[in-house]
């Protein structure tokens, strides 16, 4: 484990220099890593740890998408690709990436396997932290853990196979065995994590909860839908308000902050561009504070996940949720920003041709 400093603040993190690949393929290379659920993390997680040399099986509900999806990425009915319960039954590692509402279906069921001495594993610390409203209790000698990618399943394998890796948190939730943290180290290098920061169940639920409703995902579409609207009412074109809130945020700005931040993008952006920035940026936070700790407290009194819950258990939630989904790719921004991706296509093809 290595101290490092972040922005003047110490955190404990491990890099894969520091736990290396064949550390981990060495320490657990007598168990049986269980992928319980084939839906976005669990292909994502399954596939770079059986590229790793890692015993992995897959758990899923047959007759499903996500079967059959399972049998297009190699894995093998009766060998490496069983039901949910028999795949809980062979695994030593029970890695639990069922959604959050399916976590709870299917707990009495996954319970019965988690024989003492097994491991538990979760890539979010939803079941554990809120199980007042989930019912997710382990038994008291089994090892219960966490590795939490931050990002999405098909971006942890799409950076594995270019060669690099997302970086993950980690945390131990119960240690039966004295094992728990190394197993949780040398999974979350086994997934193609980059590196490794520690964190709590508890910690990672609410960051993570805000995140995605916050600015990754929620806030991020909400100011998207606010500018696109502004711009379209003032009479300017649905190309030119896509390209000015969305486009060049995705293909121009938003890389160069990856690549080296925030004032790094401001200085390749004109003197007028960056005077804008600064002088506004400011009104923006000021503008959204109340509304993101509004968020913050709706997720540590549970309302959050009580929500997730309810929706998440209705019968045709996905259906429901299709609705919702299409109702933002048929709008017209999103129509706009289709045909803009096209266009982007094309440009490359003209280029290829030429
Ligand atoms: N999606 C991501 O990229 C991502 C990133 C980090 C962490 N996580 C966490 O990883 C876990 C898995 O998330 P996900 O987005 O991959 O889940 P998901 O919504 O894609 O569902 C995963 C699987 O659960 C199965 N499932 C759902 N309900 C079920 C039920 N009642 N019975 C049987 N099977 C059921 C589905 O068939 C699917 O294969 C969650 O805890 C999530 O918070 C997800
Ligand atoms: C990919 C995210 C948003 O980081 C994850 O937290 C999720 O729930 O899918
Ligand atoms: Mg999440
Ligand atoms: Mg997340």
């Amino acid at each position: 484990m290595a101290t490092i400093n972040f922005g003047g603040v110490d955190e404990t993190v491990i890099t894969r220099d520091e736990y290396p690949l064949f550390k981990a393929q060495a320490y657990l290379k007598d168990e049986v890593i269980a992928v319980i659920g084939y839906g976005v993390q669990g292909p994502g997680q399954a596939l770079n740890l059986r590229d790793n040399g890692f015993n992995v099986i897959i758990g899923q509900r047959q007759d499903s998408p996500s079967w059959e999806k399972a049998l297009q990425d190699g894995w093998v009915e009766g060998e490496t690709l069983f039901s949910i319960e028999e795949a809980a039954e062979r695994g030593t590692i029970i890695a639990n990436l069922l959604s959050d509402a399916g976590q709870i279906a299917l707990w009495p069921t996954l319970k019965q396997h988690l024989t003492p001495g097994k491991t538990l594993y979760f890539s979010h610390g939803f079941g554990i932290t809120f199980n007042d409203q989930t019912n997710i209790i382990p038994p008291a000698d089994v090892d219960v853990i966490l590795v939490a990618p931050k990002g999405s399943g098909t971006s942890l394998r799409r950076l594995y196979l270019q060669g690099g890796g997302l970086n993950s948190s980690y945390a131990v939730f119960q240690d039966a065995t004295g094992e728990a943290l190394e197993k949780a180290i040398a999974l979350g290098i086994g997934v193609g994590s980059g590196y490794l920061f520690e964190t709590d169940f508890r910690k990672e639920v609410y960051s993570d909860l805000t995140g995605e409703r916050g600015v990754l995902m929620g806030a991020l579409a909400g100011i998207i839908e606010a500018q696109y609207q502004v711009l379209r009412q003032r009479g300017h074109s649905p190309s030119e308000a896509f390209n000015e809130t969305v486009e060049e945020l995705t293909q121009s700005l938003v890389p160069l902050v990856g690549e080296n931040g925030m004032d790094w993008m401001f200085s390749n952006c004109s003197v007028t561009a960056q005077r804008g920035a600064l002088d506004w940026k400011g009104r923006f936070r000021e503008a959204t504070l109340p509304v993101l700790n509004e968020l913050y407290d709706s997720v540590a009194s549970g309302k959050e996940a009580e929500r997730t819950i309810q929706r998440g258990s209705t019968p045709n939630y996905r259906q429901e949720l299709e609705v919702e989904l299409k109702e933002v790719r048929d709008s017209e921004l999103w129509q706009t920003g289709a045909t803009v991706r096209q266009l982007r296509s094309l440009k490359k093809t003209a280029e290829a041709d030429a």
